[in-house]
């Protein structure tokens, strides 16, 4: 068993990302300790979405070194990171033609997760988020709300140490929303997190604390996210950030 308290759950040393001659993630450093919640903010086109990748071994990085759980990755233990990481892309990569239960057996198969282990966990997931009623229907036929919902449902049944979520809230009702944010509050379902959102009333209400970034770097780290819209705008207001992406 993983002695938990002696080990980052992640690290990024000096991670750099070109496409092409454009540079969007520039020799980055940071770490997140195990149970760590941590909020990562930023303009659009900041690299939030493509360090997010980098981390769930979508996309390669150019250099650097990334551990988790004080493993190197590399691609030949990339088995290994897949396993520690659930990761959801601001679009829920979704099959339209299954339905919910057939997507989250696939999904549980993906992941060489025995389904009769998490059958509960999935049952009460679509309970909370009131969508047992639509469990039948075509993927194909569901709002853009109702896909993000089984989005979220599909990574969270995982249970897995370190949960990446790329802007979670979007096209969610109220409901939905409290109900994610009471899945992330609590420690003991989610372990460490990365989230990745523009709504920073939301988000300070998941994280502890918040990396700000800015054309691939980190300009600015907020240990606690009290008043993280009122830091944020203090951050924009001192690295003379030109867009402004959050949301009222
Ligand atoms: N596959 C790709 N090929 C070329 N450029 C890309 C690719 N993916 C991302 N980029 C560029 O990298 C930069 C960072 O994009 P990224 O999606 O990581 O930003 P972001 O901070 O998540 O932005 P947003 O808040 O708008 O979602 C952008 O300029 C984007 O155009």
């Amino acid at each position: 068993m993983i002695a938990t308290n002696t080990l980052k759950l992640l690290e990024l040393d000096k991670i750099t990302k070109a496409f092409g001659d454009y540079s969007v993630i520039s020799e980055l450093n940071t770490a997140v300790k195990p149970g760590e919640r941590v909020g990562l903010i930023g303009p659009n086109g900041a690299g939030k979405s493509t360090l997010l990748k980098i981390i769930a071994g979508i996309i390669p990085k150019d250099s650097g070194e990334l551990r988790i759980e004080d493993q190197l990755v590399q691609k030949k233990n990339n088995e290994f990171a897949k396993s520690r990481v659930a990761y959801l892309p601001d679009e829920p990569p979704l099959y339209d033609l299954l339905n919910a239960n057939e997507y989250l057996e696939y999904t549980a198969a993906l992941w060489r997760i025995p389904i009769e282990s998490v059958e509960a966990k999935i049952k009460e997931l679509m309970k909370r988020y009131q969508m047992t009623d639509v469990s039948s229907l075509w993927i194909k036929n569901y709002s853009k709300g109702m896909r993000q919902k089984l989005g979220l449902i599909s990574v969270l049944f995982r249970g897995s140490p370190l949960l990446l979520l790329d802007e979670p809230f979007t096209a969610l009702d109220t409901d939905a929303v409290d109900t994610t944010i009471q899945y992330l509050q609590d420690r003991a379902l989610v372990h460490g997190s990365m989230i990745v959102s523009h709504d920073l009333d939301l988000l300070e209400q998941v994280v502890d604390r918040a990396i700000v970034l800015n054309k691939g770097r980190i300009i600015a780290e907020f240990p606690s996210c009290i008043n993280l819209k009122e830091q944020y705008e203090n951050a924009k207001r001192r690295f003379q950030l030109e867009d402004v992406s959050v949301q009222n």
